[in-house]
């Protein structure tokens, strides 16, 4: 678990992390998401221990990072992928990491069996490409068998193969009961991994809870209903404080009301329903609705203009 109470960071007159407050629970996979720029580096490099905060506190599995006895067998993070010395092999890296925090020698090869390396241990890691520098970073993080794991980016420069890969491995640190933060800019397959989602924009936390919750308080819960009556339909839903809109199928896009409403309202006045559904925004819509005034780096040229 992690817990955040008010953390704050400033660099000089930069406020890069703003008085959050968190909590992630054990046994899930939490994504941690904002525009460049946001706070999401800084808060993980506190809650290791790497930045020290000006105000506030984190705590993991419910000590600071600095008071752990063992800390790599608390947390594990991936932080900089390419933190290892490029002379090295990924092996005598991985080696002198368990040596210096008194980890067995066979949870190297162990790490490096799970992470895919074998057959480019023995290479020095500056030969690495960006995908194989990523597997080193995660197998450092999962080397002192960790509750708890912060993975910065983990996906950043992997093949599909590789962001499946990924995807699999922290659903099933979850599973068994460990506490999973992780980044991405990468929205559907944040919303393929994650149960939680933390946002932050400016360094404040402008939306948190389950996946699902998020999107739909993000972008409104939409209802598409079909109708041979659809006028009449309409009406009653109007009537009963729905915003609908016609679609261009013929079709009622409904807010302000459920699947469950508009079927039984439908039921009461025995109007027949020919479709009858919960639309989905994806995170994606409802990532850019929630940080739109956010971004603080933003490029001059939108793709949703239209051209003239
Ligand atoms: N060592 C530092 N000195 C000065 N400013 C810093 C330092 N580290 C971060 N910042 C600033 O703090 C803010 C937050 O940066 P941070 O790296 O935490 O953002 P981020 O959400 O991880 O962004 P990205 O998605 O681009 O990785 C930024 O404005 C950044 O320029």
């Amino acid at each position: 678990m992690i817990e955040a109470r008010k953390l704050t960071k400033r660099y000089g007159d930069k406020v890069a992390v703003d008085g959050v407050s968190f909590t992630i629970p054990a046994g899930t996979v939490t994504g941690f998401l904002g525009p460049n720029g946001a706070g999401k580096s800084t808060t993980m490099r506190m809650v290791v221990g790497l930045d020290r905060p000006t105000s506030g506190s984190v705590t993991v599995n419910g000590a600071h990072y600095r008071h752990h006895r063992s800390p790599l067998r608390e947390v594990g993070a991936l932080l900089d992928a390419g933190a290892a010395h490029p002379g090295r092999s990924a092996r005598s890296h991985l080696r002198a990491l368990a040596a210096s925090h008194r980890i067995p020698r066979g949870r190297v090869d162990e790490v490096i069996e799970m992470t895919g390396l074998g057959p480019v241990a023995h290479r020095r890691v500056r030969s690495f490409s960006l995908g194989m520098g990523q597997r080193l970073g995660i197998a450092v993080a999962l080397l002192g068998d960790p509750r708890t794991l912060i993975l910065d980016e983990p996906v950043n420069g992997l093949d599909p193969e590789g962001v499946t890969w990924v995807r699999t491995l922290v659903r099933q640190l979850a599973a068994e009961g460990r506490t999973v933060l992780l980044s991405s800019h990468l929205m559907s397959e944040m919303a393929m991994t994650a149960d939680q989602l933390l946002v932050i924009g400016r360094g404040r936390i402008i939306a948190a809870g389950p996946v699902q919750d998020v999107i739909d308080s993000a972008t409104g819960a939409v209802v598409v209903v079909r109708s041979p009556r659809v006028g009449e339909l309409g009406s009653r839903l109007e009537g009963a404080g729905a915003a609908v809109e016609r679609a261009d199928d013929g079709g009622l896009r409904v807010r302000g009301s459920s699947v469950e409403a508009v079927g039984e309202l439908a039921a009461r006045e025995g109007i027949a329903l020919h479709e009858l559904r919960h639309q989905r925004a994806s995170l994606e819509e409802a990532y850019l609705n929630l940080t739109g005034s956010a971004v603080e780096y933003r490029s001059t040229t939108t793709t949703t203009e239209t051209p003239r």
